[in-house]
């Protein structure tokens, strides 16, 4: 079952009268399956957060159709976006994006809030998620006081616990070290694959996208490569790296 469906995106900036026309996607086609882990890499200005901004319902592409869970996104009126965003998508980003005013178990639960979910049917899912995720010590916590391996587990968690169609995950590993950003991609490969959790990620990092299934390489806001993994991480890593290494001798 397809939860994604990008059509021939292409997204053009500027376009007043005295600015320079841009294309940062150019008819870009991309279908995720449910249950896929798929990373999104490529050279710095090649189209990777235009892409993730147009799929997040946050940017409109100039031209192309988007379905997510089956739904296009033009048919939806515009009061009714954030609606749909909230329940369909969820988000990790770079600085894990907590709320340092409420406690780790307040943010997880903050979707749920929103969506007017009974209180006792939360604390079940919060518990569930924080115990999975490893991080049931500090859901009374504030983000301030845990680590940063730690605040974006808790992300992670706020993002898959209204389960979401799609998790939208910006440079997730940006901000932490390699220990952290081993349990994080840890934790997001456990979530795929005993929960089904659909996650696209976009990453610079070889190290954190080895942990994808699927791995889609944009340069000047076209298809470059798609790899596959095998069984093996290490070498799917390599391979990574010898694609990057090729598209960045492309782009010198
Ligand atoms: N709001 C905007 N107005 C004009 N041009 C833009 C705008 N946003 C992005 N661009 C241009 O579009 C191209 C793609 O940018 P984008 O941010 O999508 O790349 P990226 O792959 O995410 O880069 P990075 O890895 O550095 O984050 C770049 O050339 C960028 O300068």
């Amino acid at each position: 079952m397809l939860v994604l469906k990008a059509e021939r995106l292409t997204k053009v900036y500027g376009g007043g009268k005295s600015s320079v026309l841009h294309k940062a996607l150019n008819n870009f086609s991309l279908e995720v399956e449910k249950g896929e882990f798929i990373g999104v890499m490529g050279p710095s200005g090649s189209g990777k957060t235009t892409l993730l901004n147009i799929l997040a319902t946050l940017d409109e592409p100039t031209s192309g159709e988007i379905e997510i869970n089956g739904t296009n996104i033009k048919a939806i009126k515009r009061h009714q976006l954030a609606i749909f965003r909230r329940r369909e998508l969820g988000f990790i980003f770079q600085d894990y994006n907590l709320l340092d005013t409420l406690t780790v178990k307040e943010n997880i639960i903050l979707p749920l809030v929103l969506d007017g979910i009974k209180q006792n049917e939360m604390e079940r899912r919060v518990e569930d998620i924080a115990r999975f995720l490893g991080i049931e010590g500090i859901l009374d916590k504030r983000p301030y006081e845990v680590s940063g391996g730690q605040q974006q587990r808790a992300a992670v968690a706020r993002a898959i616990i209204h389960q979401p169609s799609v998790i939208l995950a910006d440079e997730p590993t940006g901000n932490l070290d390699s220990k952290s950003s081993k349990q994080v991609m840890e934790a997001l490969q456990a979530l795929n694959a005993e929960r089904r959790a659909t996650i696209m990620m976009v990453t610079h990092d070889p190290f954190a996208a080895s942990y994808c299934q699927r791995i889609v390489f944009i340069k000047d806001g076209e298809m470059f490569a798609e790899l596959h993994r095998g069984s093996s991480r290490q070498v799917f890593f390599q391979q990574i790296m010898d694609t990057s290494s090729a598209l960045g001798s492309e782009s010198s």
